[in-house]
């Protein structure tokens, strides 16, 4: 072993790394791999800003509000809250966007709104056979035309939606203009989402005109604006950091594009790499994982595209091998059973890490869909209102519910008590708080009570619904109508499942996340083939699981069909991977 691979010298050459990039100057790019402490780093690079009042500021944008919450709290654990406040913004790509590109040029009156989804609003596509709600209509935009072609992602669009528009008479085409028709509609009230903020900040960068408007002020606030995960760019997001790029802003993305799972959304890790070279031709990586053990950084490398060595496990030593555990999945539900055992396979888990001195706590199971997992059944997303407020109920009741989990469930129900008082009113929850002097806390209050009182979920559960709306106190001003505001359908009712301690979440949203043992269930067959064959810079799966095994800080389970174990286990040690079959 030379100096340099002992690990002092192992974590020297990674805190190096780490330095050139906090102190790189912009543009740049910085590719991490996993663990590389992208977070650490940008959040440095922030501290670094002097406390004295600054004419021009930093901009940290991230892809989801945890990653934005995350920023937030280091800067005030470091005691710079000042880091969070003009001239610098700490948020979200979608409410930079917003802010600086787009609600500039909206008109003050209606008061203009970034929803998070047209799900935040009771928004039936407007003149069809059928009621479809907008936010089921997932938007994708063409940056490449002039116009920015905007058009529905049919492959996208939800298993119960698309059955909804079989049975219409009216064609996609005529459902794409509907769509589209009932969103603008939406915009000339006030509202837009993610997706339209995009569309006219791509208009409005083009169009010399306006684009003379925004920049200055834009270019003037901001000395740097850094994009992390920045793999996740879709090529909108992408042409609009061009455009930002060659007015003169200082950009520096920071991303990993073996994370790359947004694929289905737009994301172009290949388009970030041609967008990163005419950024920088002298990148700034991370090579170091502060994370996981040397057997994980093993395993996550046989899960990347060409034949690069494992990342350097940086921090820790320990040996505990990657642990295929042979199950028995059940064809549908969660209730899978180890092999050998016959017991739940979560709690078999459980009992392995359990073994290395990990406690329930500390680990964390995950697959790449919600349906494989046990724990509270999942909020199906796009789907109806009753349905969701059978969700929500359930949600309410469990004990050890998150309080994401409570927030949403709460969320659901203000929006189905507020349909029926006010069954005539469109808008947010805010704004019809708002016009009818219902202070939102309290309306929030009554939502959860609402759900509490509710029964558990049946087949013919909202009759139960409508008679509990009828019988809860309503606002002096409200006016349900007779049939509209009601809840009707039958719901889709979650299962039940036994609690075991042990944190489960679908791969997708475990970024940036990380636990001391993670469990990747591996319920199909076909599986092991796919790890073994597949292309990552193809498959989105492979990178999926690659995000997945990632979270490891020190061991990662593999659980597979009875019938692959041996295929698993044969393949990790033809890349020599420590395995342990229990
Ligand atoms: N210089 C450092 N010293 C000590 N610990 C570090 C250092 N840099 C990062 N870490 C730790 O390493 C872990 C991974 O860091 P972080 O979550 O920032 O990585 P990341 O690059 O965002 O990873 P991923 O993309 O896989 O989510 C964290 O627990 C973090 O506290």
């Amino acid at each position: 072993m030379t100096p340099d691979e002992t690990a002092e010298g192992l974590r020297f050459t990674a805190r190096t790394q780490q330095q050139l990039a906090v102190q790189a100057l912009a543009p740049a790019y910085v590719p991490a791999c996993p663990g590389a402490g992208k977070t650490h780093v940008i959040t440095l690079r922030h501290l670094q800003s002097p406390s004295r009042l600054l004419r021009q500021g930093r901009a940290l944008i991230s892809f989801t509000r945890v990653a934005r919450d995350q920023m937030a709290q280091r800067c005030r654990q470091a005691g710079r809250s000042d880091l969070l406040h003009a001239p610098h913004f700490v948020g979200t790509l979608d409410s930079f966007l917003w802010e600086f590109l787009v609600k500039p040029l909206r008109p003050k009156q209606p008061i203009p709104r970034l929803l998070e989804s047209w799900a935040n609003v009771k928004a039936p596509v407007q003149g069809m056979d059928r009621e479809i709600s907008l936010h089921r209509f997932p938007m994708v935009l063409d940056p490449s035309s002039t116009s920015a072609g905007e058009a529905v992602a049919w492959d996208n669009v939800d298993r119960d939606a698309k059955r909804l528009l079989d049975a219409s008479e009216y064609s996609r085409k005529q459902w794409q203009d509907a769509a589209l028709a009932t969103r603008t509609s939406w915009c000339e009230r006030g509202y837009y989402t993610g997706h339209e903020a995009r569309v006219l900040a791509l208009w409005a960068l083009r169009s010399p005109k306006w684009a003379s408007r925004l920049l200055p002020p834009l270019l003037s606030r901001f000395s740097e604006v850094i994009v992390d995960e920045a793999q996740d760019c879709s090529a909108a997001d992408l042409a609009i950091l061009e455009l930002l790029h060659v007015a003169g802003l200082p950009l520096v993305l920071v991303g990993d594009p073996d994370q790359a799972i947004y694929a289905w959304r737009g994301a172009q890790p290949a388009a970030l790499q041609r967008f990163a070279a005419k950024l920088t031709s002298a990148p700034v990586p991370l090579t170091g994982n502060w994370r996981s053990s040397p057997v994980i950084c093993r395993l996550a490398s046989t899960l990347r595209a060409g034949k690069r060595p494992p990342d350097t496990a940086v921090v820790r030593g320990d040996d505990v091998p990657v642990v295929v555990l042979p199950t028995r999945f059940a064809g549908s539900g969660s209730n899978h059973r180890h092999a050998s055992t016959g017991s739940g396979i979560v709690e078999v888990f459980r009992d392995v890490a359990q073994g290395y001195g990990i406690t329930a706590e500390a680990c964390l199971v995950t697959a790449y869909r919600y349906a494989t997992l046990p724990g509270i059944a999942r909020e199906k997303s796009n789907t109806n209102q009753i349905t969701s407020l059978a969700w929500a109920r359930t949600v309410a009741h469990t004990e050890g519910a998150t309080s994401a989990e409570l927030t949403r469930a709460c969320a659901i129900a203000v929006r189905v008590l507020l349909g029926y008082w006010f069954p005539d009113e469109a808008g947010s929850p805010e704004r019809l708080c708002a016009s009818h002097r219902v202070p939102l806390q309290q309306i929030n209050r009554t939502a959860f009570a609402f759900l509490h009182s509710l029964p558990p979920p049946h087949k013919e559960w909202a009759a139960d619904v409508r008679q509990a709306m009828k019988a809860w106190p309503a606002p002096a001003d409200a006016a349900p109508h007779s049939k509209k505001g009601h809840l009707a359908g039958k719901p889709v009712v979650g299962r039940k499942v036994k609690a075991t301690g042990v944190r489960t979440n679908i791969v997708h949203q475990l970024k940036g996340d990380e636990a001391d043992a993670v469990m990747l269930m591996l319920p199909d067959n076909g599986n092991v083939q796919r790890w073994a064959q597949g292309d990552p810079t193809a498959d989105e799966l492979l990178r999926v699981w690659y995000v997945a095994v990632t979270r490891a800080r020190r061991l990662a389970a593999l659980a597979v069909p009875k019938e692959e174990a041996e295929d698993m286990v044969r393949l990790l040690r033809q890349y020599e991977v420590p395995v342990r079959v229990v």
